[in-house]
């Protein structure tokens, strides 16, 4: 598996990094919607997922099987928990990779109770013994427990109750097909706009007992690259900030204060962000220059300024990998505050195809 843009660079954590850290983990049990109703932004999925758990509950059977893919810190966990919750059904949580042994996968399974939801993180990451063995689990809730070894093991059929199983995976490209094909619903969970993220701060700041402003909490959700867990942990640090500098009320100038010390700026760029890009203009013109050039510029490794990086700058549109290498779009010098340079005459093809 390749790393991705919130793989931290060299280990360190970073403040705008989408993947939880443990402070996160240790508060986000507190921040978690509970139910669809309060669940914020991902319309279609929400609707999509609404419907197949009433028609469900009319039946007055188990859900489907729901697969959730999307990028880190978008809310697969907490649809996953909101899913048992509607269904009324107790929720098991395991992962991928704590499931080494198709055995595991089957002791699991085997002690799921009747409508049950097993919520399987991180589904990509799963043994290939234990992905055949969930199969036939999700098909049929069957398994074949295989006792005994070499030419005396048997395969013993043992029989499921009926269970919802939830998978999750920030890549769903590394599914195999079967497995795949195998749920009955498959929600793609998508960046959140800035007015979704503004009500998902204001809704934390409610929960944290922080005063904020609506022009506070814009300010927040606009760094926060379309990401609540981003959201949230930007919230509390402002939250510290109006604490010592301030009478504890986040305001449009709080939040923006506190970001800046944080050296989150406007866009929600942090200071590495902001050094690829500069270095882009300053030293090579907006390019096109060859990514280990960048990144000796940057004075970074090669993987750090191509998988933390430059994954956002491309997503928002400042940065693009061409064939002959990376290129500053005109956002990129905007973003800086620089003038662009002047376009190729007419006729000429220029880098943007202009
Ligand atoms: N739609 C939402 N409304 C309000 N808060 C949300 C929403 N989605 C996510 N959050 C908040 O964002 C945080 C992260 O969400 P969650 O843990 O569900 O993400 P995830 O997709 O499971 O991430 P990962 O891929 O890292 O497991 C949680 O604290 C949750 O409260
Ligand atoms: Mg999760």
């Amino acid at each position: 598996m390749s790393p991705d843009e919130n793989t931290p660079a060299g280990g360190a954590e970073r403040l705008v990094g989408a993947v939880a850290d443990g402070e996160d983990t240790a508060v986000e049990a507190a921040l978690r919607p509970k139910d669809l109703g309060e669940f914020i932004g991902q319309t279609r999925v929400r609707e999509q997922l609404d419907l197949v758990l009433r028609a469900a509950r009319a039946r007055g059977g188990t859900a489907d099987h729901v697969l959730l893919s999307g990028a880190p810190g978008l809310g697969k966990t907490t649809l996953s928990m909101i899913i048992a919750a509607e269904m009324g059904a107790p929720i098991r949580i395991t992962s991928g990779p704590a499931i080494q042994h198709a055995g595991d996968l089957a002791s699991i399974l085997s002690s799921l109770t009747d409508g049950e939801v097993l919520f399987l993180d991180e589904i990509h990451r799963m043994s290939r013994p234990a992905e055949e063995m969930l199969y036939m689990a999700m098909e049929d809730f069957r398994v074949d427990v295989v006792v005994g070894k070499g030419p005396g093991a048997t395969a013993i059929p043992l029989e499921l109750p009926p269970f919802t199983l939830v998978g999750a995976t920030t890549r769903a490209g590394l599914l195999p097909p079967p497995l795949r094909d195998r749920f009955g619903f498959t929600g793609h969970m998508e960046f959140y706009e800035p007015a979704e993220l503004e009500r998902v701060v204001g809704r934390s700041a409610g929960l944290l007992d922080v005063e904020i402003s609506a022009e506070g909490a814009a300010e927040i959700a606009g760094r926060s690259r379309g990401t609540p867990r981003i959201a949230n942990r930007l919230l509390r640090r402002v939250r510290d900030y109006a604490q010592v500098r301030a009478d504890g009320v986040v305001t449009r100038e709080i939040a923006a204060q506190a970001l800046e010390v944080y050296e989150v700026d406007a866009r929600g760029l942090d200071r590495l962000d902001r050094a690829v890009l500069r270095a882009l203009l300053e030293l090579f013109g907006g390019g096109p220059v060859g990514l280990s050039t960048l990144a000796v510029a940057v004075g970074e490794e090669r993987e750090t300024v191509e998988e933390v990086a430059e994954p956002f700058l491309v997503r928002e549109g400042l940065l693009a990998r061409t064939p002959r290498g990376r290129v500053a779009t005109p956002a990129a010098w905007h973003h800086l505050g620089r003038t662009p340079p002047v376009a190729p005459p007419a006729g000429q093809p220029g880098l943007f195809g202009t």
